[in-house]
C-alpha cells in the first residue's frame, strides 16, 4: 500500500507560551480533500505553516509522501518538499506574465517540458488562452486559477490552500470554488484547505479537521462532524446547536419537551445527560387553546427558504427550529416543540460525547 501524501506524528509547536499545535496526530491520504477548521487563533496557518516548512516543529515528525520531511535532526527546506501553496491574495508575481508565473517551480525542467507542463496546467484550469496576460488583466477568480496552475505544476504531493476564496465576494466565491475542487478532484490532487467557513469546510471536504487551542478537536467524515459531534465545542462550532438537560432511563432519553428518543443498548442505564439538539430537528405545532405556561415563540428570522423561530420553554431555555419558509408562527404563539421522528441526538456528558452510557463508579 502506498504511504499517506501527509502525516503529522505528535506535533508541537508553540510561540514563547502560547500553545500553537499541541500533540498533533494527521494522517491524509493520497487524493483526499480535508479542511481545518476552527475559531481565529487556534493554530489552523500553524498547520499549515508545518506542513509547508515555513515553521519548524518543537516536537514530533512530519512526512510527505512517506519522506520525513521534519522531525528530530531533519528539516528539509520548504522548496525541497513535494508540497504546493494557494494563498488567499493569490500571491502571483505582478511583472510575470500568466504563463511565467506558472512556470515559476520548473525551473529544472528543460525547456520544452517545461512549456509542455505550463500549458498541460493552463488547460486544467481553462486559461490556455489567457497565457499571455499579466495578473492585473485578470478577474479575482482567474488570478485564483493561476495560482493553483502555479501550485499544481510541479507536480507537488500535497497542495495546501490557505483560506483560497476569502479575498473573492460571495457570488464569485462559490463558482471558483466549485471550480477549484473540480480541478483537484479531476487530477487526484491531494489538499488541504484552511477556512474559516463552516458550510465550505462541510461542503467541500472528504474530511473535516475541527481545531481548538492547537488540539485537533476531531477529524471525520462532514456527516459525522455535523450529525456525531465528538464534543461540546464541535456541536457548537459546526452549526446551530441547543443544548438541554436530559435523562435516559429504560432505554428512553426524555428531556423538558417530552420522550427524545430511544437509546439502543442503554437498558440498564439512569443517567443525567444533555441533548444537542439542531434547528432542523426540532419540531414545532400550534398550541392550540393550551391554557398556562409552555413554550412560547420568542423571535422569528426570515432566512428566504427557511424561517428560524426560537422558542422558549417553560424553564426559560431557548430552542430553535427551522420551518419551511411559508410556516411563521408570529412571536407570543403557544407552541408545543418535539423533536423530529427518526433522530438520533448527540448526548454529552460533560463536555464530552458519549455513545455507551457511562461506567458507573467503583465501590468504594
Ligand atoms: N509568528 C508568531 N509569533 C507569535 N505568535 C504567533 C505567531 N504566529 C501565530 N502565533 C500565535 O499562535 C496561535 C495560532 O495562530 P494561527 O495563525 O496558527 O491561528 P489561526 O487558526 O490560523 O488563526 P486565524 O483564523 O485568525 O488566521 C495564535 O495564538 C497566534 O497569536
Amino acid at each position: 500500500m502506498s504511504s499517506p501524501a501527509l502525516v503529522f506524528e505528535g506535533v508541537g509547536k508553540s510561540y514563547g507560551s502560547i500553545p500553537a499545535a499541541v500533540d498533533v496526530d494527521l494522517e491524509v491520504q493520497r487524493g483526499e480533500l480535508v479542511t481545518l477548521i476552527g475559531p481565529s487563533g487556534c493554530g489552523k496557518s500553524t498547520a499549515l505553516r508545518l506542513m509547508a516548512g515555513l515553521e519548524r516543529p518543537d516536537r514530533g515528525r512530519i512526512l510527505v509522501a512517506g519522506e520525513v520531511v521534519a522531525g528530530p535532526g531533519t528539516f528539509v527546506q520548504p522548496e525541497k518538499r513535494r508540497v504546493g501553496m494557494v494563498f488567499q491574495d493569490h500571491a502571483l508575481f505582478p511583472h510575470l506574465s500568466v504563463e511565467r508565473n506558472v512556470a515559476f517551480g520548473l525551473i529544472d525542467l528543460p525547456r520544452a517540458e517545461r512549456k509542455a507542463r505550463v500549458a498541460e496546467v493552463l488547460g486544467l484550469v481553462r486559461l490556455a488562452d489567457k497565457a499571455k496576460r499579466y495578473p492585473h488583466e485578470l478577474s479575482g477568480g482567474e488570478q485564483q486559477r493561476v495560482a493553483l496552475a502555479r501550485a499544481l505544476a510541479p507536480k507537488p504531493a500535497v497542495v495546501l490552500l490557505d483560506e483560497p476564496f476569502s479575498s473573492l465576494d460571495e457570488n464569485l466565491r462559490a463558482q471558483v470554488r466549485a471550480e477549484l475542487v473540480g480541478v483537484l478532484r479531476a487530477t487526484g490532487t491531494t489538499a488541504v484547505f484552511v477556512t474559516h467557513d463552516q458550510t465550505e469546510a462541510l461542503s467541500i471536504g472528504d474530511r473535516v479537521v475541527v481545531m481548538q487551542a492547537g488540539h485537533i478537536e476531531q477529524a471525520d467524515t462532514p456527516q459525522r462532524v455535523f450529525e456525531s459531534p465528538a464534543s461540546r465545542f464541535v456541536a457548537s462550532f459546526m452549526g446551530d446547536a441547543d443544548f438541554l438537560p436530559a435523562h435516559v432511563h429504560s432505554a428512553l432519553l426524555t428531556c423538558e419537551i417530552g420522550v427524545v428518543s430511544t437509546v439502543p443498548g442503554w437498558g440498564r442505564a439512569d443517567v443525567d445527560v444533555e441533548v444537542v439538539l439542531r434547528p432542523h430537528e426540532v419540531a414545532l405545532s400550534p398550541a392550540v387553546g393550551r391554557k398556562g405556561e409552555g413554550p412560547e415563540v420568542v423571535a422569528v428570522e426570515y432566512h428566504g427558504a427557511f424561517v428560524l423561530h426560537t422558542v422558549r420553554l417553560a424553564s426559560g431555555r431557548t430552542l430553535r427550529s427551522w420551518q419551511q419558509h411559508a410556516v411563521r408562527y408570529p412571536v407570543g404563539t403557544p407552541v408545543e416543540a418535539s423533536v423530529v421522528a427518526g433522530v438520533t441526538p448527540t448526548l454529552l456528558v460533560g463536555d464530552r460525547a458519549v455513545v455507551a452510557p457511562p461506567a458507573a463508579p467503583p465501590l468504594s
